[in-house]
């Protein structure tokens, strides 16, 4: 995303490592105001540059006492800005500013809390009940507000758990108001942003796009890109943006890596391809990749496999072609995250960004790296973009080989292949395609005694993972009726062979994933 903090009113979120960061910085877009995620080490001259109407001070996993704490350039509380922290940016602000205190509670807090708005005149809990539904998850808090604060809410395992300090226009909360756990969170980042920051509605997506285009067509020239297009969401969204950037220098890479669903390579070549009216470039380097594959069964090592491969077959493509400098990828913010970066852990490794080679080649273009899944649809719409593409289910780039568990072999995708083949054509029968968010079979390595046509079978199980979701980075399992599981189950038994077993999976992300790899 271009610097765009100085052209509509803006609010710096500062980085400091959470998983939800960049829901705050969503959380404000959503309102027209645009915001940005930035690192924790932008000095107070930098923000000054950017010319925001509000700071925030994000969570984060370390603690403000401990070895790796992070910091901000202490000019900043002097910018005459007003400064929002949540969390861990509570904690900071408590620590950093005289007279307040925080230290290591001796037990922890982690999920939903019922607070209570002390002060209800406080312009951050304006007009709200005083009792509060939210999200805790900590384990310092803060014990002394510092000079000229006061206490604004309070709770049974966190007495100061909301802080201000008007004059200056700080504020701070120990709960996340940017999750949809905390009820009125979005109300309480309202109020900040318009009544205490005075930021203008002035953004919208159309901005980003006109703004995306722009940049595009000044970072690219004349040059040629490849874009990795994979029949999915993002890198659909990806190239109806770049076509509009660079028309014909667009070079769209479709690979089949071996590890696609059933039909998926002519259902994309066609959809894309023939209806949409792109040129793809056909890679089948399936053998490839299947062979690198061998014998490896830990999940990180298969995803460094299959993103370095990625990398190798966009690199030998661009070798039939000119000028290629840049590759383009359908990279979201979920992917980043996931992924690790310098202040949050790694959960897993994305293809498309942990899995990527050191020695790059290519310039990287990703205009949806800063998106979440829901905005890229939105994004997709006002595009004018087909609704069956804006609204297909996600399929991981490294594909079935991160819903087989153990080995990747012929036999064992081809069991994963068809059950979800089967899977996708009840679920559509029964309409649940247009509200389960995603859903897929895996194979997690179990063999187990069965009994068919009175012989003995030692075979493997399927799962069914079917969940719902908004933007990935949490999710909740589906209720789906029993009659359709009970389908499903008894076609799988029927007609895959080597399958003797189904079982369905009821777990949450958190604390699951929703790929199982
Ligand atoms: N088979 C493929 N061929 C070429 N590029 C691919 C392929 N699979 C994935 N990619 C690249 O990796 C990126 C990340 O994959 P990911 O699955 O997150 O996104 P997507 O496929 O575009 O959308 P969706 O999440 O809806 O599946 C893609 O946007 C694309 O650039
Ligand atoms: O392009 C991708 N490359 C990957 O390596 C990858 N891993 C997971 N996913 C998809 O991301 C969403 C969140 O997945 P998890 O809960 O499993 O982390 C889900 O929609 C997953 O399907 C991936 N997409
Ligand atoms: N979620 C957070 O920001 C946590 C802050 C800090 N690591 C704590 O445990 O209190
Ligand atoms: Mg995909």
């Amino acid at each position: 995303m271009p610097n765009l903090a100085k052209k509509y009113d803006s609010v710096v979120v500062l980085d400091f490592g959470s998983q939800y960061n960049q829901l705050i910085t969503r959380r404000i877009r959503e309102m027209g105001v645009y915001s940005e995620l930035k690192p924790h080490t932008l000095s107070a001259e930098e923000i000054k540059k950017m010319d925001p109407k509000a700071i925030i001070f994000s969570g984060g996993p370390n603690s403000v006492n401990g070895p790796n704490a992070l910091g901000v350039d202490p000019d900043i509380f002097n910018l005459g800005l007003p400064i929002l922290g949540i969390c861990y940016g509570m904690q900071l602000m408590a620590h950093d500013l005289p007279g307040g205190e925080t230290v290591t509670a001796e037990s922890s807090e982690y999920g939903q809390a019922d607070i209570d708005v002390t002060d209800s005149h406080s312009e951050f809990f304006k007009d709200m009940d005083e009792k509060q539904q939210v999200l805790m998850s900590h384990g310092d808090f803060v014990t002394k507000v510092p000079d000229g604060f006061a206490a604004t809410a309070t709770s049974a395992n966190c007495p100061i758990s909301a802080m201000a300090d008007p004059e200056r226009g700080f504020y701070a909360v120990q709960f996340h108001p940017e999750v949809n756990l905390t009820a009125q969170g979005r109300e309480m980042l309202r109020h900040f942003v318009f009544d205490i920051a005075g930021a203008e509605a002035n953004w919208s997506m159309d901005d980003f796009i006109e703004d995306e285009i722009q940049t595009i067509k000044e970072t690219v020239g004349d040059k040629r890109v490849l874009l990795g297009l994979s029949g999915g969401v993002d890198s659909s969204v990806v190239s109806v943006l770049l076509h509009r950037a660079i028309g014909d220098q667009l070079i769209p890479v479709f690979v089949d890596h071996g590890l696609l669903r059933k039909s998926e390579a002519e259902q994309v070549l066609k959809s894309l391809g023939e209806d949409f009216g792109l040129n793809i470039d056909f890679v089948d380097a399936s053998n490839h990749f299947l062979n690198k594959l061998k014998g490896v069964t830990d999940p990180e090592k298969k995803r460094k496999i299959i993103g370095k491969e990625f990398i190798e077959t966009f690199s030998n493509e661009a070798r039939k072609f000119k000028d290629v400098d840049f590759l383009a990828q359908g990279t979201l913010y979920t992917d980043v995250i996931e992924s690790g970066t310098d202040t949050a852990q790694t959960i897993k490794s994305h293809h498309n960004v942990g899995g990527l080679p050191e020695d790059l080649q290519f310039k990287l273009i990703e205009p949806l790296n800063k998106l979440f899944k829901d905005e890229v649809r939105e994004l997709g719409e006002k595009l004018g973009m087909p609704s069956e593409l804006v609204w297909r289910q996600p399929f991981p780039g490294p594909g079935l080989a991160i819903r087989v568990i153990g080995e990747v072999t012929p036999e064992r995708l081809r069991m994963v292949r068809n059950s979800d083949a089967i899977l996708r054509d009840e679920f559509a029968k029964a309409g649940l395609n247009k509200t389960v968010w995603q859903y897929f079979t895996a194979l997690p390595g179990i063999r187990s005694v069965g009994v068919m046509g009175d012989e003995r079978t030692y075979d493997e199980a399927v799962t069914i993972r079917a969940v719902t979701s908004v933007d990935g980075m949490t999710a909740e399992f589906a209720e789906v009726p029993w009659e359709v599981l009970g389908k499903v189950s008894k076609r799988i038994v029927d007609d895959v062979l080597g399958i003797n077993r189904v079982l369905y999976d009821i777990t949450g992300k958190p604390p699951a994933t929703i790929e199982y790899e």
